[in-house]
């Protein structure tokens, strides 16, 4: 494999509160390679946000700290930059769009004139260049009459129009990585699937690399390559798409895939049991409190370090069962078939058993 475009190594992220310290990023490292996308994904205040604001440290300092680890893009540790060196970065080559396009526009000036000084901010190009070029960004992200809107203020684009500028500005200046924190998830269905098909067929066109964070496992499935899985700050899984849907290895990324309509057990919405406290996460695997398949060496110390799938070192899994001498088939009750002749498949069968 070439060198990845982002390659994040251990990264730690911390808050200070008046509660405690919330460890929200704990040791997290993953890669994303050029033209790839992959999607950050876990249930609420797992760490999504926080780890794609700690990229271009978007994280407010304090209480926000980036505690430890190496965030490399392009070959250059972004953890040593200084402020300004960042602000050049962002909205370069580096874009982020929001789950509200709100924020990422001005009310008080027309969508034209906000995108014309993104693309001066960043390129050495006249007034009407930039303004040529960003009519034909908002053509390309699907606003009917380009040219008539490219003189309309904010409000005067509905939700998905509105997200679809937000695009065209994150676009604005050919950036290598864009992330995208929940860009959908505000807007209607039909919305989503266009503003999804079009994030596509931009990656295609502008060559760059999408990070793309959700809790919408379809989403996923429709635009990933590979995947992440974050608990309570931390990486249970990593792998391509394939793998990871195919052969979901954590417990954790196992029960977010039952909750998925047409998977696993059907009908269950949610996985049980409470997401652990923020400042004080259990010890151990910090989903083992909500875990069916918990044994002691899961409660007491450390997250488990990732250990390869069936010897894949792309696809790994962050949990005791798969530590070398370990019985994956504990978790992934299919295992069991060939061994004992022909039991039901399903994962949870063995507890109903009981
Ligand atoms: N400014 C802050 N001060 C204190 N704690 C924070 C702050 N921002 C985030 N956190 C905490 O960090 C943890 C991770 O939050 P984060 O927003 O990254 O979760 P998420 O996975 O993006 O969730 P969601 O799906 O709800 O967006 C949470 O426990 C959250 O409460
Ligand atoms: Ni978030």
């Amino acid at each position: 494999m070439t060198e990845p475009l982002l390659s994040i190594r251990d990264l730690r992220t911390v808050f200070h509160t008046d509660e405690g310290l919330v460890r929200a990023v704990d040791g997290v490292s993953f890669d994303v390679g050029r033209g790839e996308t992959v999607c950050l994904v876990g249930e609420s205040g797992s760490g999504k946000t926080v780890t794609g604001e700690s990229i271009t440290r978007l994280i407010r300092t304090p209480p926000g700290e980036i505690a430890g680890g190496e965030i490399v893009f392009d070959g250059r540790d972004l953890t040593t930059l200084d402020e300004d060196e960042l602000r050049e970065l962002r909205g370069d080559r580096i874009a982020h769009v929001f789950q509200n396009p709100q924020g990422a526009l001005n009310p008080v000036y027309t969508v034209g004139w906000q995108i014309v000084e993104a693309i001066q901010l960043h390129q050495d190009v006249t007034r009407a260049e930039a303004r040529e070029r960003g009519i034909d960004l908002l053509d390309r992200v699907g606003i009917p009459e380009a040219t008539r809107r490219f003189d309309d203020y904010p409000h005067e684009f509905s939700g998905g129009m509105k997200q679809r500028v937000a695009l065209a500005m994150a676009l604005a200046t050919n950036p290598d990585l864009l992330i995208a924190d929940e860009p959908t998830t505000a807007l209607d269905v039909t919305i989503q699937n266009q503003i999804l098909g079009l994030l596509s067929e931009l990656q295609a066109e502008f060559d760059m690399s999408i990070l793309l964070i959700t809790h919408d496992l379809g989403v996923v499935a429709e635009v990933a390559d590979r995947v992440v899985v974050m608990y309570a700050g931390k990486v249970m899984e990593r792998g391509g798409v394939f793998d990871v849907f195919e052969r979901p290895s954590h417990p954790y990324t196992r029960a977010l895939l039952d909750c998925l309509p047409g998977r696993g057990t059907g009908g269950a919405r949610s996985i049980g049991g409470k997401l652990p406290s923020a400042t004080d996460p259990p010890d151990g695997c910090r989903f083992h409190p909500r875990c069916e398949h918990a044994v002691d060496a899961c409660r007491a110390g450390e997250q488990p370090p990732v250990y390869p799938v069936d010897g894949d070192d792309d696809h790994v899994v962050s949990c005791v069962h798969y530590e070398p001498g370990g019985d994956p088939s504990v978790v992934r009750g299919e295992e069991a078939v060939p061994t004992d002749g022909g039991r039901p498949v399903e994962g949870d069968t063995e507890e109903d058993d009981r």
